[in-house]
């Protein structure tokens, strides 16, 4: 891998504020700056303030899980991209495959957050993924190829950016797709990218899908693979720890 790697910790809902804090300093006092790998992790909402506290004056990043496209406003509930920088994240996920089908998220309105992030200067990590049905049909790569045009900004200017594969069936199920199959999707995102940006090389993209200690080498050491987004394997400081060290 030419770029350096990120590897990232989807927590989705889970944790409570004492546990998430704990495997935050947990974390923070295992990483090194000249690490390899870039670290960062995505707590609930809620334990953004105390994980930021965690891991300050560590090289471990805080992102959210998502943000609203718009600054500010009548939205209850949800969380705009400033509030995200404010208390001190420089990422955020958007897009992520329970997003769009829990919240009917499309295309368009990963873009609108995408862009949003953006323009605050937080770096979004658009996820894109089919589903097994999709994949049975052969569609992978026109469906990816799709949400890659419809949810990543045009003219992209610099690599401010990230892309997961996340294929949906892999997610917490233990599956993966062969090291081929993974190959075949990340560059046909790079060629995607090449349509969006000068700088389509310099974008990382991440596997997403059941990454764990047992395949992180392998899975990391494929082509155009830039990283990890971590889900279920990122709860635990050391199979976390391992998946980074495997890169
Ligand atoms: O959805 C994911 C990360 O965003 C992947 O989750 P798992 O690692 O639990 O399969």
């Amino acid at each position: 891998m030419a770029l350096r790697p990120l590897i990232a910790g989807n927590w989705k809902m889970n944790l409570d504020r004492e546990t998430a804090a704990g495997l935050a300093r947990e974390l923070a006092g295992a990483v090194a700056a000249a690490a390899a790998f870039e670290m960062a992790v995505c707590p609930p909402a809620p334990y953004l303030i105390p994980v930021a506290d965690a891991i300050a004056g560590s090289p471990v990043g805080l992102g959210a899980q998502d943000c609203h496209a718009a600054a500010n406003g009548a939205h209850t509930g949800d969380v705009a991209a400033p509030m995200l920088t404010d208390v001190g994240c420089t990422y955020v996920i958007v897009g992520h495959s329970e997003r769009r089908a829990d919240h009917g998220e499309t295309d368009a309105v990963v873009r609108a957050k995408a862009e949003a992030a953006r323009s605050v200067g937080l770096v979004p990590i658009v996820c894109v993924g089919e589903t097994e049905a999709q994949r049975d049909a052969g569609e992978t790569l026109d469906v990816v190829g799709r949400q890659v045009a419809g949810s990543i900004p045009d003219g992209l200017d610099g690599t401010t950016l990230v892309v997961a594969y996340e294929p949906v069936w892999a997610i917490g199920t233990g599956r993966t797709p062969t090291v081929d199959d993974v190959a075949a999707v990340h560059a046909h995102i790079r060629a995607a990218l090449a349509r969006k940006s000068a700088d389509a090389a310099g974008i990382r993209i991440l596997y997403g899908g059941s990454v764990k200690p047992s395949n992180a080498s392998e899975l990391l050491a494929v082509a155009n693979v830039d990283g990890a987004l971590v889900g279920g394997a990122s709860l635990k400081a050391a199979d976390f720890l391992a998946i980074a060290r495997a890169v």
